[in-house]
């Protein structure tokens, strides 16, 4: 299922003028505060009513502004996940579950025993939202959005009310629902850590426009969408292999780029992962450098170099198939004379890895691994 959007809409001193596709799979929508991606989810979900535009998931055609094609939020079949969970505190969460069928159309769906399974709530069931942790009520919420039967399931920050720890817990359960079910995610978030964890499609919005979209791994490794991330935050996403478990307690992951070492990664043997690093995690040489505490040393080429208006640089390199980005400044670029073709070392100083998008085991929180 691809959901097809196409908007315009202004409020007083804001435009939206939006145009992109979201196949199947978990699309992102990126952007800071203010630049658009709730108005999106709306118009998306009915709540809306734009100027002009067109909304499909395949041939149904939610909306169509220029045909007066306008389906009422109630016929457009989908499931909703907001910040704070919703559930109603008389039922319990069995009850509220059953709540989210009652308005499911006849035919196959989601039953409740696999949602229950998938999303770890079997244990939850008889008791009521007013005792759940703040994880707990959003998977509650997850599993009541999928008994619906939606089309599409529109997320906006179902994170971000939760701490470090609860998001940790949450994190798995998204990338299973990803996985596992064939529901396209629309998925509003101004967090790059998780866009590049459960991301496979990224819009990145800006005052209202599609600064950049495509697949996620690509969008991440662009320079070009540096500026719209935030340089602290920008980091490309790598795929990954479990090969080895060494005696000394290092993981072996096979990457296309190079083998990389990590302190314990506690997966099973040929455990698909992504593995995310931040550009402000990178060094750049021109020789292989020696006498380094570093494990992670690949070779590399650089592709592109993007110069900012301040101090700081960001250079992109290919490393066997993928793409890094590193920061660095303006200076050091100079200094190392860096340009297109040149042979140099990424140094990695530190990778997060979390379970791939190809399936598999789940991996817990993401670990934070300094190389
Ligand atoms: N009902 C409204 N009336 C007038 N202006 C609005 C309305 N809703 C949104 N806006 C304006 O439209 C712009 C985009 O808002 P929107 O909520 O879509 O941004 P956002 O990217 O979701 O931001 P955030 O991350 O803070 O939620 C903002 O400038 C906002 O003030």
């Amino acid at each position: 299922m691809t959901l097809a959007v196409s908007l315009r809409h202004g409020f007083a001193g804001f435009t939206l003028d939006v145009e992109f596709a979201a196949p199947a799979g978990l699309t992102a929508l990126f952007g800071h505060s203010g630049s658009g991606k709730t108005t999106v989810i709306n118009a998306v979900a009915g709540l809306l009513a734009p100027d002009a535009g067109r909304i499909a998931v395949d041939d149904l055609v939610l909306l169509d502004r220029a045909r007066r094609i306008a389906l009422p939020p109630h016929r457009r079949r989908l499931g909703y996940v907001f910040q704070d969970a919703r559930l109603f505190p008389h039922l319990t969460v069995r009850q509220n579950l059953l709540y989210g069928r009652w308005f499911a159309p006849r035919g196959p769906g989601a039953a409740l025993a696999d949602v229950v399974e998938m999303l770890g709530i079997g244990a939850l069931l008889q008791r009521r939202p007013g005792g759940l942790s703040g994880g707990e009520k959003q998977r509650v919420a997850i599993g009541r959005a999928l008994l619906s039967k939606p089309r599409l399931l529109l997320m906006d920050e179902p994170l971000a009310a939760l701490d470090e720890e609860r998001k940790a817990e949450i994190l798995p359960y998204l990338e299973r629902l990803r996985d596992e079910t064939s529901v396209p995610i629309l998925y509003v978030s101004h967090s790059v850590a998780e866009v590049a964890r459960l991301a496979t499609t990224l819009v990145v919005m800006e005052a209202g426009r599609v600064q950049r979209i495509g697949p996620a791994r690509e969008v991440l490794s662009d320079p070009g969408a540096v500026p719209a991330l935030g340089p602290r935050e920008a980091g490309s996403v790598l795929r990954a292999r479990l090969v080895g478990q060494d005696a000394d307690g290092l993981t072996r992951l096979e990457t296309s780029a190079g083998m990389l070492l990590l302190p314990k990664v506690d997966l099973p043997l040929g455990a698909e992962l992504r593995v995310r690093i931040a550009a402000q995690d990178v060094i750049v040489a021109r020789q292989r450098p020696e006498g380094i505490s570093a494990l992670n040393i690949l070779p590399a080429e650089v592709v592109a170099l993007h110069l900012g208006s301040g101090p700081g640089a960001v250079v992109q390199l290919r490393a066997g198939g993928e793409l890094i980005l590193a920061r660095l400044t303006r200076r050091s670029a100079e200094a190392l004379a860096l340009a297109p073709g040149l042979p140099v070392f990424a140094v990695l100083k530190s990778v997060a890895v979390a379970q791939s998008d190809v399936g598999g085991a789940i991996t817990g929180p993401e670990l934070l691994l300094h190389s």
